[in-house]
């Protein structure tokens, strides 16, 4: 498969471009001095386009590929492709579900324990010595709380049952109700947080679900509630955030994703009761080589006439 042309969107891990260039025409995107010229400069040969989670294809991107067949992205979101106009084009689209759940759930669990204990306060309080002057405060027990989650979906189920072993009471909103769950249906976000003390936003972005955690949401959720962000940035009102955890309104939050990747709040640097991460939740070396396996995997099946692993479209 040589001379296939597959245009790379951003730098992912040495394996996954290792692997494609075994089999394809590899062009680097971010490599180029001007990307609208070098899209235009290979438009005529660029077949398929590799993705992830944060860099995907848009509609003006699609229209200028007229030979472009499909778009494998290296995540399970795929909010920054446009799949309509994919279906429009006739543009398969593969992504990378199932091989990440664990890992975005453990991440979820260790977030929660985080914020709750204040793992990292705790952990800089050691490293600067103030444990000599005295004991580090109390904090708050995880197991037991009600977890309320946004999503129910294979990650959703994921923390649901991790969060069961805490015996933590679980409960969740999603478009419709789930027939074969024990889980507590709530109709509205608003009635998930007003009745949960931990909230995990675990859907997929979409027009409907940005901003679903809103500031009705965050004050039903109240000063005593964490709020959990391993979907993406834009599920959240981040301004609204901000100040509901800058007045007090909000107990605490563990994210992962933000608004403007990879921009963050500066205002939130100052907050013990807030934790951080740099959108880390498939972030391993084991899950990060499964997620590149299908995305060549989805590749080679596609120019070799063969069912696609993991199709979204
Ligand atoms: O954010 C990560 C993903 O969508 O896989």
């Amino acid at each position: 498969m040589e001379s296939i042309d597959v245009l790379m969107l951003c730098p992912m891990i040495s394996y996954l471009e290792q692997e494609l260039q075994r089999r394809f025409n590899v062009l680097k995107l971010w490599t180029a001095p001007e990307k609208s010229r070098f899209i235009k400069d290979n438009s005529a040969t660029i077949r398929a386009i590799v993705a992830d989670g944060s860099h995907g294809a848009d509609a003006k991107m699609i229209e200028a590929l007229p030979r472009l067949e499909i778009v494998s992205s290296n995540s399970v979101g795929v909010d920054k492709i446009d799949v309509k106009k994919c279906r429009e084009k006739g543009v398969r689209v593969t992504y990378t579900p199932d091989v990440l759940t664990d890992e975005v759930a453990d991440l979820a669990i260790g977030l929660i324990l985080a914020v709750l204990r204040r793992l990292c306060e705790s952990d800089r309080y050691v490293r600067s010595g103030k444990w000599k002057k005295g004991d580090f405060r109390l904090t708050t027990k995880f197991t037991g709380k009600t977890v309320g989650i946004i999503g129910l979906g294979r990650i959703g189920m994921a923390i649901a049952k991790r969060a069961e072993a805490f015996n933590c009471p679980i409960c969740y909103y999603s478009r419709t109700e789930k027939p074969d769950t024990k889980y507590k249906y709530y109709p509205s976000v608003l009635e998930l947080a007003s009745n949960c003390q931990i909230l995990v936003v675990a859907c997929s972005l979409t027009a409907e679900t940005r901003h679903i955690v809103n500031r009705e949401v965050m004050n039903a959720l109240g000063p005593k509630g964490v709020l959990i962000n391993i979907g993406r940035g834009p599920h959240v009102d981040e301004p609204e955030l901000v100040s509901a955890l800058v007045e007090g309104r909000l107990g605490g939050a563990g994210l992962d994703v933000y608004e403007h990747e990879p921009e963050v709040p500066e205002e939130l640097f100052g907050l013990e009761n807030v934790v951080l991460l740099p959108h880390v939740g498939t972030a391993t070396v084991e899950t990060r080589k499964a997620m590149a396996d299908l995305v060549v995997g989805n590749l080679e099946a596609h120019f070799s006439n063969k069912p696609l692993l993991t199709p979204l479209l």
